[in-house]
């Protein structure tokens, strides 16, 4: 992402923020001050800092003190990097398999973000893990299993009853031409399933 389009991608997070529980600031192919840059960004919009997610950077997370933080599965160990955040920082591991899972709830994940489940073109080349494996892993979980990865708004309704707490979304949301109402969308869905309307 360029400097200049941080802006951008910022005041479209603070414009979706009411209709989501969390916005991830994530940028992969970008330094990690370009990610404090970001998030900076994203606070001066006015997108809260309880409903950020820093990906990936500890650091960035600390100067920034988000709500939550994202590891990778062979990330740094989560017990040092709750030490290290202040109280009630809220601490998710990525995960690609039942191990993963198992071992991010051992070592006291509070949730884990599990893909992808479908076809995306974020993940190339890689067989998606399906429905099935979701609801194996949810079903072995104690800990909430947020489903990611090719995830359109029909597919919600199939996703919460294989046991999901919640999905994330990115290019069904980023790549909208309008963000903000594929935003309202896929709001709409989770409200359908989640409060049986
Ligand atoms: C960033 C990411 N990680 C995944 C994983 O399986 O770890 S799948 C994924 C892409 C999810 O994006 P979309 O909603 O665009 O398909």
């Amino acid at each position: 992402m360029e400097k200049g389009t941080f802006a951008q991608a910022a005041q479209v997070a603070a414009v979706i923020c009411p209709y989501v529980h969390y916005v991830h600031a994530r940028l992969k192919q970008n330094g990690a001050s370009a990610l404090l840059s970001l998030t900076r960004s994203m606070v001066e919009q006015g997108v809260p800092l309880q409903q950020i997610v820093v990906n990936d950077r500890v650091d960035v997370a600390l100067l920034t003190l988000v709500g939550a933080v994202q590891l990778p599965a062979n990330g740094l160990p989560v017990a040092d990097v709750k030490s290290l955040l202040p109280k009630g920082t809220r601490c998710g591991v990525s995960v690609h398999s039942l191990k993963e899972a198992q071992t991010a709830e051992r070592v006291g994940a509070d949730y884990v973000l599990y893909g992808h489940i479908y076809e995306t073109h974020c993940k190339p080349g890689i067989v998606p893990r399906g429905l099935a494996q979701l609801e194996h892993i949810c079903r072995l979980s104690n800990i909430p299993v947020i489903a990611l990865g090719g995830i359109q708004p029909h597919h919600i309704p199939e996703l919460y009853r294989a046991g999901a707490s919640g999905i994330a979304v990115m290019s069904g949301i980023w790549e909208a031409e309008s963000p903000v109402a594929a935003a309202l969308e896929y709001r709409r869905m989770a409200d359908l399933v989640v409060h049986n309307l």
